[in-house]
């Protein structure tokens, strides 16, 4: 077999040697650039399995060359090595597609790992979502649109964000991520961040030693000792409380964590995913979450959509629920009534998938026949206009357009363009990605919606 070639882009001769030495006692090949147009030539001449970049090249810089691999190659992953402490630039790396960052000065271990875990993404055949029982059901666009986002996530290391309501299937999604990934054989370990005593959360983290505290009888493992290696998934994160917000930052930046009543720090491999159905950027703005650590683990942040807007999928949903309740029984499937599909779909969902596993399971239970009946699912009624779930402020005012449809256009333009801004932190590239336009296109209407700065 080949070696496999990994591609140094470095202005600095002596980290080129340092990486092409380390490397070929992992037998690998190494091929380096020194420039950002050295490095397009090799890709073009070479495609390595791994390409390793500097930040600060002398025609260009690293993003750059992040986001040309991505476009061009976007099989080949691409790693950045950042200044210490830089962690605008790690992040922005990660934003733009890099799979992992490592900073300087480099730490021959992290290295290793790095890489290999690099080199793993090109082994994994069955990597993308849906392989092994877990399936994101549905073909909704949005749906579809996800289960590539999912794939391409998999891939990464970046800590993802994913924001829904209830019931949604966010940690469906968590689990496709790691399980489609190159950390799937290692643990995926969820925790429920609102469901753990305060006075316990320190030590469910962290661990803690026998007799650091009256109770803990002998040592523990904490959460990321469990997940190391594998991804830590942290739902409804939105409800940790602030001092435990501080050190939880202070783990992810640190990549090492201290039980309680121990004196050594601990090095931590872990990749991090969480979720809330809270809006989170509305915590951060009323002073309940951490800037900091909101800036963290929202590198990239995705929505899963309500079941509501995507009510197509309901037939799907309902025949793949039917059969997993049915499986779980040991019996055939029941049937929708034409009717009862009917009906479902003018109810409103508020629990989204899980509640309508909740109402086929009980359904199932109610029906005399193999065909569940309107009566069977026993749905609500509809709610009081006031419960309704508020209509979203982007809605259309039809007749506010009469007259002037151009502006009122341009109007709506503007603020989608500077609410997808402010969610990319004014990361342009990011922003044209979030809006699916090319960045020439986004460039084009900053100017015409005068959105410069
Ligand atoms: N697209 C989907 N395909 C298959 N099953 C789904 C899908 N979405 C949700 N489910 C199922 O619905 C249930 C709820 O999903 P999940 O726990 O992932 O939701 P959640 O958004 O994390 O909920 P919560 O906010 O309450 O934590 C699970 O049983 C899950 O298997």
């Amino acid at each position: 077999m080949t070696a496999q070639t990994v591609l140094i882009v470095d202005d600095e001769p002596d980290i080129r040697e340092l990486l092409a030495i380390t490397l070929s006692r992992m037998g690998l090949e190494s091929l380096s650039a020194a420039t950002l147009q050295q490095a397009r030539e090799q890709m073009a001449a070479v495609q390595p399995d791994l390409c390793l970049t500097d930040m600060r090249l002398p025609d260009g810089n690293g993003i750059n060359l992040v986001e040309y691999i991505n476009r061009e190659y976007p099989h080949i992953p691409v790693a950045m090595i950042t200044a210490h402490g830089s962690v605008e630039t790690a992040i922005s790396a990660l934003k733009a597609g890099a799979f992992d960052f490592i900073s300087k000065p480099i730490e021959l271990d992290r290295l290793r790992s790095l890489v290999n875990a690099a080199l793993r993404l090109n082994r994994t055949p069955e990597a993308g979502p849906g392989h092994g029982k877990l399936q994101l059901i549905g073909h909704a666009p949005r749906i579809v649109a996800l289960r590539e986002q999912i794939e391409k996530l998999a891939r990464s290391q970046a800590p993802v964000h994913i924001r829904g309501e209830s019931g949604v299937g966010k940690e469906v999604v968590a689990r496709l991520i790691h399980g489609s990934g190159p950390r799937a054989d290692k643990p995926f370990i969820a925790v429920n961040c609102g469901a753990i005593p305060r006075e316990l959360m320190e030590s469910e983290f962290f661990g803690h030693l026998k007799g650091s505290f009256t109770g803990a009888n002998r040592d523990k493992q904490g959460l990321f000792q469990a997940a190391e290696g594998g991804t830590l998934f942290l739902d409804e994160v939105a409800d940790l409380p602030l001092s435990m917000q501080v050190k939880l930052l202070r783990a992810i930046q640190e990549k090492t964590v201290r039980p309680v009543g121990a004196s050594e720090e601990l090095t931590t491999d872990v990749r991090l995913l969480s979720a809330t159905h809270k809006n989170l950027a509305a915590e951060v703005r009323a002073g309940d979450f951490r800037n900091d650590l909101y800036y963290r683990i929202n590198v990239i942040d995705i929505q899963v959509p309500s079941l509501r807007e995507r009510l197509e999928d309901l037939p799907e949903l309902v025949s793949a629920l039917l059969a997993r309740i049915a499986g779980s029984d040991g019996g055939t499937p029941p049937t929708l009534a034409p009717a009862a599909l009917e009906a479902l779909r003018g109810y409103h969902f508020p629990g989204n998938v899980r509640e309508l596993e909740n109402i086929l399971e009980r359904a199932c239970a109610l029906a005399d026949q193999q065909q569940i009946t309107v009566a069977d699912l026993q749905l609500p009624a509809s709610p009081a206009p006031e419960d309704q779930p508020a209509r979203s402020p982007g809605t259309v005012e039809v007749e506010a357009a009469f007259g002037q449809l151009e502006v009122y256009l341009e109007d709506v333009e503007r603020q989608i363009i500077s609410a997808a801004l402010e969610q990319s932190r004014w990361n342009k590239t990011a922003t044209a990605r979030l809006l699916g336009i090319s960045f020439r296109s986004l460039r084009y209407r900053l100017k015409k919606l005068q959105l410069e700065d």
